[in-house]
């Protein structure tokens, strides 16, 4: 099969389908979207669904306020309902350097209007009564962040995408990119070759691969981080907030009855091994026994394995390739992608129709790197 598009976007997880709807309601036509499983079947549909604008870095900071509002109006422009699930995020802060650094991003959050604080222990166990407040100094609380549906998102922007009239080719990998020069005039597809002038990387963990295929290096590298979830938990306040021990990284919010918890395992090696596994359970239990042995005490009735895609700063690849005409990319979010995507479609929308984004995102562009201009964000999980 031949065919030809304006723009060929690859990856169909959360960045690749808010890219395609919001390149198609602008009016760009021809928006084909490949991805080479089910949509969402890469990374979005394994994150944990925390929402947030809790940031350390003004650019993050932005990006996720402005996905809240997207996500806030989510059910009325896009039509889907996400589930979401305004409760709040609370930091766990256990040493005066903890608080020192959120204490500076709370002043930086407010100053971008994010109703952000600091609060007490005992508040923070109020918010959150299955933590234990020994060895808590403070917390940090932001009311308008939350959690929802990845997958809801995902499928949202597909169906909205394509009542604009994009096409999403699922179970279509790309496999190369051809070039004339620096231009690129077509990708091949196991479907057949779509002649196209843009492309659009939104591949997450799988991006270093298609950025080779054009001769753009896309600093990203894949790493397993697991999720479990539990039986229902009798008496949870309905408005648990997603809860996050900073020291340990332990973090778990509601999902449904029970609760979803997770937590990054500094014996995980990169690479792309999705299976679950059960060599993280210690420390897990430790960090538990630790801030919230209530935890201890729940059944484990499930969970899944996905994959960070992780740059060398931790931090996003947003930008057009200085050295191939018309490849953009969206990429490398490391554990905080599913919570900009909204934010990060409409940037690429205006990046590819050549305005002036609502935020400037160059200081994300691959190329900081080399330049030796990282841009290091400190309130990972
Ligand atoms: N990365 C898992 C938790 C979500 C978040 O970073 O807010």
């Amino acid at each position: 099969m031949n065919l030809r598009a304006e723009v060929v976007i690859v990856g169909g997880g959360v960045m690749g389908t808010s890219i395609a709807w919001h390149l198609a309601r602008a009016g760009v036509r021809d928006v084909v979207l490949v991805e080479r499983d089910e949509l969402a079947a890469g990374s979005t549909s394994r994150a944990a669904g925390g929402v947030r604008a809790q940031f350390s870095d003004e650019l993050n900071i932005q990006l996720g306020a402005r996905s809240l509002e997207a996500f806030g109006r989510f059910e009325e422009e896009v039509g889907q309902d996400i589930g979401l699930h305004r409760v709040g995020y609370l930091f766990l802060l256990s040493t005066p350097e903890q608080v020192a650094s959120f204490e500076a991003g709370v002043r930086l959050q407010n100053s971008l209007g994010v109703p952000s604080r600091l609060i007490s222990p005992q508040e923070a166990r109020r918010l959150s009564p299955l933590i234990r407040t020994d060895g808590l100094l403070a917390a940090a609380y932001s009311p308008d962040d939350g959690h929802c549906t990845p997958e809801a998102v995902v499928h949202g922007y597909a169906r909205a995408a394509r009542a604009h009239g994009a096409r999403i080719l699922r179970h279509t990998e790309a496999t190369g990119i051809e070039l004339h020069g620096d231009t690129i005039t077509a990708v091949s597809t196991t479907l057949g070759r779509i002649e196209t002038g843009t492309v659009i990387c939104a591949a997450g963990a799988w991006s270093r691969a298609v950025g080779a295929m054009a001769g753009v290096e896309l600093p990203v590298r894949p790493l397993r981080r697991q999720i479990a979830v539990t039986a229902p938990v009798p008496g949870l306040p309905p408005a648990l907030p997603m809860t996050i021990d900073f020291t340990t990284s332990l973090y778990f919010h509601r999902e449904g009855p029970g609760l979803l918890l997770g937590m990054s395992d500094p014996d995980e090696r990169p690479g792309f091994a999705t299976d679950t596994h059960d060599r993280w359970i210690p420390r897990l239990a430790e960090a538990m026994q630790q801030r919230a042995p209530a935890l201890l005490e729940l059944r484990r009735t499930g969970g899944w394995a996905g994959l960070y895609e992780n740059t060398p700063d931790h931090n996003a690849l947003i930008g057009e390739a200085s050295t191939v005409s018309r490849f953009l990319y969206a990429t490398g979010f490391s554990g905080h992608g599913f919570l900009q995507g909204p934010a990060v479609g409409e940037i690429v929308r205006d990046l590819y129709l050549g305005r002036v984004p609502f935020l400037d995102i160059s200081p994300l562009s691959a190329g900081r790197f080399a330049a030796d201009a990282p841009r290091p964000e400190a309130n990972l999980v």
